[in-house]
């Protein structure tokens, strides 16, 4: 009988592991030596990005100050993995969009991808069939057609989440949470949330914890996946993480099968997916593929409004431009609504101007080359890391004039060239390319709804006593930020306003039971 002893695992393992380290240090070395655009090697960025990282500040402000060194587009060497910084949208547009078929991968994360995530996580997946048919159902339930099945919905979240403000100021953040939470829950499985408490919302707040801990932790060595499985310690707790989220998502995707055989079920991502037969994914791939809303868009768009208070606390003329459009175009009879957002151009000017000043993804997420490229005559070798330096690139002054200063005129475009063009539709806070955020359509009209109906009711002032909220203060989230804590109160802007609002929430109380 054969009989294999732990030794006799441990140790090939132990030298193959350390082969495999020695090997790819050198390719390492030798990589970093021909770097596209590099910077002088004292700069030392490892350390900056380490102290940075040590004093909650995100990474952009370290690649800014490079930027104005050393110019748009440079290269260090980030953990032995070629890391390329581009800080004007052109250069995003020419290499993330015009080249997107080589530059929409992701950096591998053995832990948090190829683990926690089973290799299904759409944000985190490389470029491959998989993500193709991950991003397939993003769009069939987030396309800019389909968002507009959302709009009645997040008309009467936006009015309830405002009635509720008024009560109690002082949950703003979590009743804003709500109510991205029951937007995001709307769309992936066509049902609301009226509480945090939810079970539903709970665990999938907890599952981005677990993930953004994971993130946060020294990153796994793809070598160690050489090592024999059952030596693989760092496996087990995440891979039961997994199977627990399978299990839940999965229950969520047959309520929703249960109802569209009962004919309850509202449209929404699972059940266009699952009445679309060229799909192709297996249950487990469709049940993550359609939970994916969730982690990406509640933080993002609650982040967003918050600035938008900062910009009302902090230009009240602006505000006061836009309010004086809303009695021109709404008047005080009513609120305003989806129907008006044509007719409200300083107001999605000023939307556009805050999105600018404050993106709340200032580095979006990091892209990664399929194979190399050439660019002005610079290798970029396959799997250089590519940011988006949207911050530098949202304050651009060939771009942007003044771009310190609020002005949203800059985005009521007269000319008819490309730049006007682009200005109009204005993506660059959502990233670029294949990879730009599927969930603009929807993103765009809750903030739409949101602000519309809260600068229409209130004038946003700053609370008795309060200091001015720092422009350029912010709380670091990782890939997003959050303006610094600061109070404001809301003034009804007319004798009349309080009233209509809470007739219109009474009403959306009784309409939003469709949704439970
Ligand atoms: C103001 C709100 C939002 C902003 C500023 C924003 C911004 C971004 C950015 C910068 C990226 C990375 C793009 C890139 O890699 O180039 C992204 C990705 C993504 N966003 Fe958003 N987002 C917002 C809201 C939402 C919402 C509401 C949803 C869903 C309901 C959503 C879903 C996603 C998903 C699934 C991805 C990953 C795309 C991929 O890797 O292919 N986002 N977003």
């Amino acid at each position: 009988m054969l009989s294999v002893s732990a030794s006799d695992i441990v140790l090939p393992a132990l030298l193959a592991a350390l082969a495999a380290f020695t090997i790819s240090s050198v390719l390492y070395a030798l990589k970093s030596s021909k770097l596209p655009y590099p910077i002088p090697a004292e700069e030392d960025i490892q350390l900056k990005l380490h102290r940075a990282a040590a004093e909650k500040r995100g990474p952009w402000e370290v690649f800014d100050s490079l930027t104005k060194r050393y110019g748009p587009i440079f290269s260090f060497s980030l953990r032995g993995t070629p890391t390329l910084v581009l800080s004007t949208a052109t250069l995003g547009w020419e290499l993330l969009e015009k080249r997107g078929e080589n530059y929409s991968s992701r950096p591998r994360l053995v832990t948090a991808h190829d683990i926690l995530s089973g290799g299904l996580r759409g944000l985190t997946s490389p470029y491959n069939d998989y993500w193709r048919k991950w991003r397939k159902i993003q769009h069939l339930g987030m396309n800019a057609r389909q968002s507009v099945v959302y709009r009645e919905h997040q008309t009467l979240e936006a009015t309830i989440l405002l009635r509720d403000i008024t009560r109690n100021i002082h949950q703003y953040h979590e009743l804003i949470e709500r109510f991205a939470s029951s937007i995001v829950l709307s769309i992936s499985y066509g049902r609301r949330t009226s509480s945090m408490n939810d079970e539903v919302v709970q665990y999938n707040l907890q599952s981005i914890r677990a993930f953004r801990d994971v993130i946060s932790s020294i990153p796994c060595w793809p070598i160690l996946l050489w090592l024999p499985r059952p030596l693989q310690w760092f496996r087990r707790q995440h891979e039961r993480t997994f199977d627990e989220d399978i299990k839940f998502y999965s229950a969520l995707v047959d309520s929703v099968h249960d109802r569209m055989t009962a004919g309850t079920q509202k449209d929404c991502m699972t059940s266009r997916a699952l009445s679309d037969g060229s799909m192709q994914l297996s249950k487990n791939e469709l049940a993550i593929a359609v939970s994916s809303p969730f982690g990406a868009g509640v933080h993002t768009v609650r982040l967003s409004t918050c600035f938008m208070e900062v910009a009302a606390v902090l230009y009240p003329e602006a505000a006061k431009k836009v309010q004086t459009e809303f009695d021109n175009v709404v008047g005080r009879d009513r609120m305003p609504t989806f129907a008006d957002e044509a007719y409200l151009p300083y107001f999605s000017a000023w939307i556009k101007e805050v999105l600018r000043r404050w993106p709340v993804a200032p580095a979006a997420a990091p892209h990664s080359v399929s194979r190399d490229d050439y660019f002005e005559g610079h290798r970029i070798p396959k799997g250089t890391t590519v940011f988006a330096n949207l911050s530098t690139m949202l304050k651009d002054p060939a771009m942007f004039s003044e771009p310190e200063a609020f002005i949203p005129e800059r985005f009521i475009a007269e000319k008819d060239d490309d730049l006007s063009g682009r200005l109009r539709d204005f993506t660059l806070p959502f990233g670029f390319g294949r990879r730009q955020c599927p969930g603009i359509h929807v993103a765009s009209q809750s903030i739409f709804i949101v602000m519309a109906r809260l600068l229409w009711t209130f004038n946003i002032i700053p609370a008795k006593d309060a200091s001015a909220p720092d422009p350029d203060a912010y709380i670091f989230l990782g890939l997003t930020i959050l303006p610094k804590p600061f109070k404001f109160a809301l003034e009804p802007r007319f004798p009349d306003a309080l009233r209509i609002l809470e007739v219109e929430a009474s009403e959306a109380d009784a309409r939003v039971k469709e949704w439970e």
